[in-house]
């Protein structure tokens, strides 16, 4: 049975990083996000030894987008990946965290010229540029930070269709990002780059998408950037130092989701890289890579407890828990599919068919249609597994739905990583009179 991290103790009861879910669930209450810490730092030393064990020139940068809270940061430092962040906010909490400058990569395909100053002033490691806009708005900061040498790299479309939810796919040319190779823009851009006084192109980034499981596109990519930096050397003399190839590594939600491992991942990247830096007679460049979801995704289980239940005979069993879109949208917005154990009965036999809804008004808050449990009652600690990337980070306080906590268990031990949203805390931005009078316009 799949159970994400964890495994059934001797109670029967689901335990991940050495504890018991449904003391969890009672400790901190549900719904709850539980990071599973050993299983996060495992991902990201066998990114980071795949990678520089096939090409020591290499670097691996977390993309924070997929789950970012300051103790993140400080995990992602310790293991020594490098970070993306895509926001301002973003980069306020790495900074914020004591992360250092040098390793972040500011991505975003709307950056303002506020946080192109953020970035200029905390001295972040790479701006990561995708449109002519930004080139244009780096220009005047470049001249106010004149003497910080501002290093970019170019976020390029490599035309790459892969095999994922449309939601999710960047490389192609019909996209919100980068700059497209197949109608010169890419060329344009690094023309525009190099005579901008002030930046320092270093290299070129894509990203063809997200839960990728074949090695095809990553092929695909290594050949179609190396090529492109092959045009850009004769063309503009430019030699390029760096090649990020983004995120995209596919995990497992389902016992149906069949991901390559990430050795093999890697090896198809780099091997490619190389031979198709062989074939065009070029340097081999710093390979980056960015994985999100890869490094976080499998070590989150989320906890709710078991509400109303509404038997349809003949129908369909819908099963609320205390939760819903507000804490996974990724249902909603993906049609994805989740695994999931009842916690108290991890280890009891399967019996009946039922759906689990959440409990936001919406009648497509379902998290998951037509899951095989066992007897489920109200009550129950449901264990939905998969859900450590893109779920906190993406959470909202839809039908003011205060955001769970998040714990970090590890060697039997929780710790509070996030604390649960009060309902004080969904009003405090409110701006609230309750004594004022509305004065008309009419009557002044
Ligand atoms: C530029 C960029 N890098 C990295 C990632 C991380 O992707 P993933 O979580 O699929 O590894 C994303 C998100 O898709 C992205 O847009
Ligand atoms: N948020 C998405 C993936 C987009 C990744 C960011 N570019 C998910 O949950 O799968």
């Amino acid at each position: 049975m799949f159970c994400g991290t964890g495994r059934i103790n001797k109670f029967n009861h689901l335990e991940i990083g050495g504890c018991d879910a449904v003391e969890l669930a009672k400790e901190f209450g549900t719904p709850l996000y539980v990071m599973d810490e050993n299983h996060i730092r495992e991902n990201c030393r066998l990114y980071r030894d795949s990678l520089n064990n096939l090409h020591e020139n290499s670097e691996v940068i977390y993309a924070g987008k997929a789950f970012l809270t300051m103790e993140m940061c400080k995990l992602i430092e310790e293991e020594g990946l490098s970070l993306d962040v895509v926001s301002g906010g973003e980069l306020y909490t790495a900074i914020k965290s004591g992360f250092p400058s040098k390793r972040i990569y500011f991505h975003g395909n709307n950056k303002s010229y506020a946080e192109l100053e953020m970035a200029a002033e905390y001295g972040v490691g790479r701006i990561v540029v995708d449109n002519f806009y930004e080139l244009e708005l780096l220009r005047d900061v470049a001249k106010k930070y004149q003497g910080k040498k501002i290093k970019i790299l170019l976020r390029l479309t490599p035309g790459i269709e892969a095999h994922t939810h449309d939601y999710i796919k960047t490389g192609q040319l019909d996209s919100k990002f980068g700059f497209g190779m197949e109608n010169g823009h890419a060329f344009m851009a690094v023309e525009n780059a190099l005579s901008i006084k002030g930046l320092k192109l270093m290299g070129f980034h894509c990203h063809i998408g997200s839960q990728i499981f074949e090695d095809e596109p990553f092929k695909d990519a290594a050949k179609i950037m190396i090529q492109f930096a092959k045009i850009v050397n004769e063309r503009y003399d430019f030699r390029t130092r760096e090649i990020d190839f983004g995120g995209g590594f596919g995990i497992r939600y389902t016992e149906k989701d069949k991901p390559l491992a990430v050795k093999n991942y890697i090896e198809v990247l780099v091997e490619s890289v190389k031979e198709a830096c062989k074939k065009h007679n070029m340097p081999i460049p710093k390979i980056l890579i960015e994985p999100g979801r890869a490094i976080v995704g499998e070590a989150g289980t989320t906890l709710y407890t078991i509400g109303s239940i509404k038997n349809i005979p003949g129908v369909r069993k819908y099963v609320s828990v205390d939760g819903g879109m507000s804490d996974n949208i990724r249902p909603a917005l993906y049609g994805a599919e989740y695994s999931a154990v009842i916690a108290n009965k991890a280890g009891c036999p399967r019996e009946e068919i039922v759906s689990i809804a959440g409990k936001c008004c919406e009648s497509g808050d379902m998290l998951i249609w037509d899951i095989n449990l066992p007897k489920i009652m109200p009550g129950d600690i449901l264990a939905v597994f998969t859900t450590g990337a893109y779920h906190y980070s993406m959470a909202s306080n839809y039908n003011m739905m205060p955001k769970p906590a998040v714990v970090f268990v590890k060697n039997k031990t929780a710790r509070l990583v996030v604390r649960r949203q009060t309902y004080e805390d969904l009003l405090s931005n409110e701006v609230f009179m309750p004594n004022s009078k509305n004065i008309s316009l009419a009557s002044l």
